[in-house]
């Protein structure tokens, strides 16, 4: 079954804003892990208004599951993530101070730059992946700067879901042919949510991991936590019996 990371950064978002520790970052990713998620997620931007620098450690150091930490490679990023050894690393191209992520790398403009960090994960024993776009070229550059794996943008999925599901899935589906052809590993994550997740998983039949925030932790407001990660789980099974 595709694996469910849940991305944490509207968890650090709220406790951030009265600077105390409540929400517990940490109690709520354990919870997570019990209630059934198989990873957790953060992505720390520059201003750390989600997730800090900090929490990249304490979670490792508490973690049963994977802990994936995401963001632009800056010095102070990789220093962080190459002490503390997440399992995961998935570099983003977001300028300092972006909304949210919306688009991926350049992978072939960026090749010496991209192929360097992750030479340095992966002697630091991290598994690397980076965010893309589903554009072929772009694929083929993912291969040979020796990515372990590529997490495909799906905003664009999610946003033209509601109109037209087939034309919106239909890149990613070919994407994801393409990068199981060249020997990538596939991710995926941006505005999953519970009704656009499960045909999304059921046209892909390579992915492996989806990463969701935003809208798992707004969904929790109303169904709770636990009953939320079921909800979502039950959704990745359902693509997964559609995709076999
Ligand atoms: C790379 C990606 O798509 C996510 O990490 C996303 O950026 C998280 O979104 P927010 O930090 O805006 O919740
Ligand atoms: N990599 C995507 C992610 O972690 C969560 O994105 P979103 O569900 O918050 O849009």
């Amino acid at each position: 079954m595709v694996r469910l990371s849940v991305n944490l950064n509207k968890v650090a978002l709220i406790r951030n804003s009265r600077g105390a520790n409540y929400p517990d970052l940490l109690r709520v990713a354990a919870d997570c892990e019990r209630f059934g998620a198989q990873g957790i997620t953060i992505h720390p931007r520059p201003d750390q208004r989600h997730a800090r620098y900090d929490d990249v450690a304490a979670l490792k150091e508490i973690l049963t599951t994977e802990l994936n930490v995401e963001g632009y490679p800056s010095e102070q990023f990789l220093q962080v993530v190459l002490e503390a050894r997440p399992h995961q690393v998935t570099l983003v191209p977001d300028e300092p101070g972006q909304l949210t992520s919306d688009h991926g790398w350049d992978t072939v403009g960026r090749a010496d730059e991209l192929r360097d960090i992750i030479t340095r994960l992966r002697e630091a024993g991290i598994r690397s992946s980076i965010f893309v776009d589903p554009d072929p070229k772009i694929l083929e550059g993912a291969a040979a700067i020796a990515t372990d794996r590529v997490e495909f943008y799906t905003g664009p999925y999610a946003h033209h879901y509601t109109t037209d599901r087939a034309a919106a899935v239909a890149p990613f589906a070919a994407a994801s042919r393409r990068a199981a052809a060249l020997g990538l590993g596939i991710n995926a994550g941006h505005d999953l949510n519970l009704d656009n997740l499960a045909y999304f998983v059921g046209e892909l039949p390579d992915l492996q991991e989806v990463s969701i925030g935003h809208a798992l932790i707004s969904d929790a407001l109303y169904y709770g936590l636990s009953n939320t990660i079921q909800l979502y789980l039950s959704r990745l099974r359902k693509g997964g019996e559609a995709a076999e």
